[in-house]
């Protein structure tokens, strides 16, 4: 029912592209309406902790899944436990992962049409390589992972599956360059499907003769890429030192944090991942774990939500002369040139790699750096007048925000003012005011327009922060720093 409603909304956000995509994977177990909160795939899944135990893995006591709230569910400590303890220990067998091979009877046949589907799929999108798998595996009758399959979400809410308005209310052009890059894709491989599996006889159809279609590819992907975990794998089958996806039954019912309480471990010798508190974790308190320092467009493509004032966040612009003249003359600075660099400017460009043949012109505001350091190092030396210092200068120093003032007080108030401007501008990119999406937030919205105002919202916060820390920096600046010259 819920695959149903999945259909839909995927089929509205893509409207453009669309031409028709109706039914949704059914799985041979009749999908009904869950007793759960969070609606999962059963309407009363198998216990995951018992299956895990039983399977020869092994479950803290003084664990169980819970309620997580928003977040979902979640593993939670019933009791105290110290840091160092051992909580989660899963066998190699239980993790659920792409293997070929020709005459193991736990992996794929190279030859398969699972095999020729997944050679279909652009590295970039591992997560629905790894999806066909989940699909074939929750078709399956008596699937060894039907216990796990059982407790994941019939659905997600991430915006591939957003209505065309809420991918609109995100008002971010490179989330929603990826958000429609993604449901094409999904639409374009549902034709693929179908047609590799055609002829295919019925003993060799990876998903049992079931009906696949963007809506039940969606979301397969969606169960991955909010669920795997990317592990360093040396078998020959994964690839010498890749990063491969495993999806990790259980283990992955831990929530995020950037300060975990957990950390998983690789226990080479019994072919073990384990989960190991980092800290003391108190009754109650959910085990975390890091998803890792990704952005806002990560975190909501990928998983589905926002983390608020995320450290990593930023926005992308394009280096672009005639925007930067712009932003330098709203800056206050006479003539600028971006938009004609000096020769001298022009090296000092090429080797930042914003110049020239094959220049990468993707800059950020904001994250770990706050101002890219290409940026930075080029708003410095093209609003410098000193040649010779510019050209003296080590890149490094030059991309800096923490070297003081490397070509002089007057470029610094420049450099910085620019970015100032440069923020300025990209706020107004926005069409909607901090005030409005904080408005819209309090009223009664769907879960994902909540998800995409909250979006829109935290980028422009993160904006606001980083144009007042600059202003901080420009006024300690010396009073030459004021002067045009
Ligand atoms: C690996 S699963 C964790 C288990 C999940 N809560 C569940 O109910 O199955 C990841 C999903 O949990 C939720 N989640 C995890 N950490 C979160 C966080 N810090 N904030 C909001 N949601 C979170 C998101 O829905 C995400 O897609």
């Amino acid at each position: 029912m819920a695959s149903a409603t999945a259909s839909k909304l995927l089929l509205t956000a893509t409207a453009d592209f669309l031409s028709s995509s109706t039914c949704s994977l059914r799985h041979r177990r009749a999908l009904t309406v869950s007793a759960s909160r969070y609606p999962r795939i059963a309407p009363f899944p198998q216990d995951l902790v018992g299956w895990v135990k039983r399977e020869g893995g092994f479950v803290h006591p003084k664990l169980k899944i819970a309620d997580g709230g928003e977040y979902g569910l979640t593993l939670v400590a019933s009791e105290d436990i110290p840091r160092g303890s051992r909580l989660v220990a899963l066998p190699e067998r239980l993790t659920l992962r792409l293997r070929w091979s020709q005459d193991d009877d736990c992996a794929d046949r190279p030859d398969s049409p699972l095999s020729q589907l997944v050679k279909r799929v652009p590295e970039e999108l591992w997560a629905m390589r790894l999806g066909l798998k989940l699909l074939q595996e929750r078709a399956k009758t008596g699937s060894l992972w039907w216990p796990y399959i059982s407790n994941l979400p019939e659905a997600f809410d991430i915006p591939i599956f957003f209505s065309g308005e809420d991918i609109k209310n995100l008002q971010y052009s490179p989330l929603v360059h990826q958000v429609n890059k993604r449901c094409r894709f999904l639409l374009a491989f549902e034709k693929d499907v179908k047609s590799v599996l055609e002829d295919v006889d019925p003993g060799d159809h990876p998903f049992s003769g079931q009906d696949v279609n963007a809506s039940s590819l969606g979301w397969a992907m969606s169960a991955v890429s909010s669920r795997a975990f990317r592990l360093r794998c040396k078998t020959p089958q994964d690839g010498s030192g890749a990063d491969v996806p495993v999806l990790l039954p259980l283990i992955d019912m831990c929530n995020h944090s950037f300060n975990p309480n957990a950390v998983i471990v690789e226990e080479k010798d019994n072919q073990k991942l384990l989960v190991v508190s980092k800290t003391s974790i108190e009754t109650d308190v959910p085990v975390t774990l890091n998803y890792g320092c990704l952005t806002n467009d990560f975190f909501l493509l990928d998983y589905g939500f926002v983390i608020s004032s995320n450290p990593h966040d930023h926005v992308e612009l394009k280096y672009d002369g005639v925007l930067l003249d712009a932003a330098a003359i709203a800056a206050g600075v006479p003539s600028p040139s971006f938009s004609s660099p000096t020769e001298w400017q022009r090296e000092i460009l090429s080797q930042l790699n914003l110049h020239g043949d094959g220049a990468f012109l993707k800059v950020n505001l904001g994250g770990e750096e706050k101002v890219d350091g290409r940026l930075l190092a080029a708003f410095r030396a093209v609003l410098s007048d000193d040649r010779e210092a510019a050209q003296k200068s080590d890149l490094s120093t030059l991309m800096s925000l923490s070297a003081e003032a490397p070509l002089g007080v007057s470029a610094e108030g420049k450099a910085l003012r620019t970015v100032i401007a440069l923020c300025v501008i990209s706020l107004q990119h926005f069409p909607t005011k901090i005030m409005e999406d904080e408005s819209i937030l309090k009223g009664d919205i769907s879960e994902s327009t909540r998800l995409a105002v909250e979006f829109r919202l935290q980028k422009k916060l993160m904006i606001v922060d980083l144009m007042r820390e600059l202003t901080r920096r420009v006024k300690v600046l010396p009073k030459e720093a004021f002067l045009n010259r």
